[in-house]
């Protein structure tokens, strides 16, 4: 069977380094993901309704390709350029592979989708970006391409990634405790600000997570309970389990307090207003926290791309020093050979160790006798001298001039 890995995965485009100012200007993406079933697409359809009424438009991007109908219309939408099932039946993939390749795919265009949405909110007619992404969250948050989407949103607009949680189904401490450490995962991933939305508050209250997540005792409280009865799952927390989720609790407290919490019903409405003031919120984290970091990083990056660069070139330019090396080298052995082989002659001039000489060259006859050069050379230097006047180095400079030239 082919795997999703197999299709073409975007090249990483680089986004550009991003402008603080300009960014803090921009309207707030928001980015939707939860498990399958917590109400992501009646939540974005609720803020969708919330936001038309208040004469603030969104932007509406469907990263889900696998979905069969919105029930709000979508400005840019994955189907749109993508077939799910068609991608399925011609890399013979399942669902999650068919979701995580036409993610790929469509990660190609993200440069395109960017420039859309740039355009849209230069022109000043949008108040927020949503985004909606697949039910099975580790095919976005975790491929390659899910992340080369979200970074390329994140380098141009503020974005908050608001973290959609089924509340009724979350009751029991150990479903509690496994979707805080999915939301933990998430937010360790994406680097990104991040809001807990407690949906379904129509059928059950999130006060009791609001308070597990302030108040360490009243979790260990929790906890105890369900050791020692059955939680609603009717799988109980007891002996290591309990151990487990009470050291697990310790380790999240730090990771509340980066978090925004609100329950909402996206069936009724109520808690709307709630998730756009912690959006506003954490749009001030983003500019203040996130963006220079973004900048630090990508300003890295350019750099280390920048120095591989230069290492490439330094080493194409090495080969092409070896390259005329190796042609001049060629060149002069051929001549060598066409001389007659000049090494070989000085060679046998230096007769190393032989009886005649013990080392010492002899020279040839019309070689005039030691130092008698030496001192023609000498002699002709203190003959120019005479026969000039003035002084002495500015002779000694002529001679010289003179005798070399
Ligand atoms: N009572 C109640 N039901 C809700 C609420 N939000 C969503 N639901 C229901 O939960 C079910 C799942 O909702 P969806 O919006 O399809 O969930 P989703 O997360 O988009 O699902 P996937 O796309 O499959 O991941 C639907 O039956 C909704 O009607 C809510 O606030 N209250």
């Amino acid at each position: 069977m082919a795997s999703a890995t197999e299709t073409p995965v975007a090249p990483a485009p680089v986004p550009e380094t991003p402008n603080a100012a300009n960014n803090a200007k921009q309207p707030p993406a928001i980015i939707c993901v939860g498990m399958a079933g917590s109400g992501k697409t009646t939540f974005m359809q609720r803020l969708n309704a919330h936001l038309h009424t208040a004469s603030e438009p969104p932007y509406i991007l469907n990263l889900d390709p696998a979905v069969r109908t919105l029930p709000f219309s979508v400005n840019i939408d994955i189907r749109d350029s993508i077939n799910y099932k068609e991608v399925m039946s011609t890399y013979n993939l399942g669902p999650n592979g068919g979701i995580m390749t036409c993610l790929n795919l469509f990660a190609t265009k993200v440069d395109q989708v960017v420039g859309i949405l740039e355009t849209r909110a230069n022109a000043g007619d949008i108040s927020r970006i949503l985004v909606d992404t697949p039910g099975q969250i580790e095919c976005f948050v975790w491929s390659a391409s899910g992340a080369i989407l979200l970074d390329s949103i994140a380098s141009s607009f503020p974005t908050v990634v608001a973290y959609i949680v089924d509340t009724p189904r979350t009751a029991s401490p150990s479903t509690f405790m496994a979707n805080m450490v999915y939301a933990c995962s998430i937010l360790y991933k994406t680097k990104l600000p991040m809001i807990i939305v407690f949906n379904k508050t129509d059928v059950h209250d999130a006060d009791f997570a609001k308070e597990w997540m302030t108040d360490f005792e009243a979790f260990q409280a929790a906890l105890q309970e369900a050791e020692n009865s059955k939680d609603d799952d009717g799988t109980g927390s007891g002996g290591y389990m309990g151990s487990l989720l009470n050291s697990m609790s310790l380790m999240l407290d730090e990771f509340y307090k980066t978090l925004s919490v609100v329950g909402v019903s996206a069936m009724t409405g109520q808690g709307i207003d709630d998730f756009l003031a912690a959006v506003d919120e954490k749009v001030m984290e983003y500019n203040s926290d996130y963006l220079p970091e973004l900048v630090r990083m990508q300003e890295e990056k350019k750099k280390q791309r920048q120095a591989e660069k230069e290492k490439e070139l330094e080493r194409m330019m090495a080969d092409l020093e070896v390259e005329k090396d190796k042609k001049k080298k060629g060149k002069k052995s051929t001549e060598e050979e066409e001389v007659g082989g000049v090494e070989a002659e000085v060679l046998s001039d230096f007769e190393e160790g032989s009886e005649e000489g013990e080392g010492i060259v002899e020279r040839d006859e019309d070689e005039p006798p030691v130092g008698e050069d030496e001192e023609g050379l000498q002699d002709r230097y203190a003959r120019a001298l005479n026969e000039r006047g003035g002084n002495q180095e500015e002779q000694w400079a002529d001679v010289v001039r003179q005798t070399m030239g």
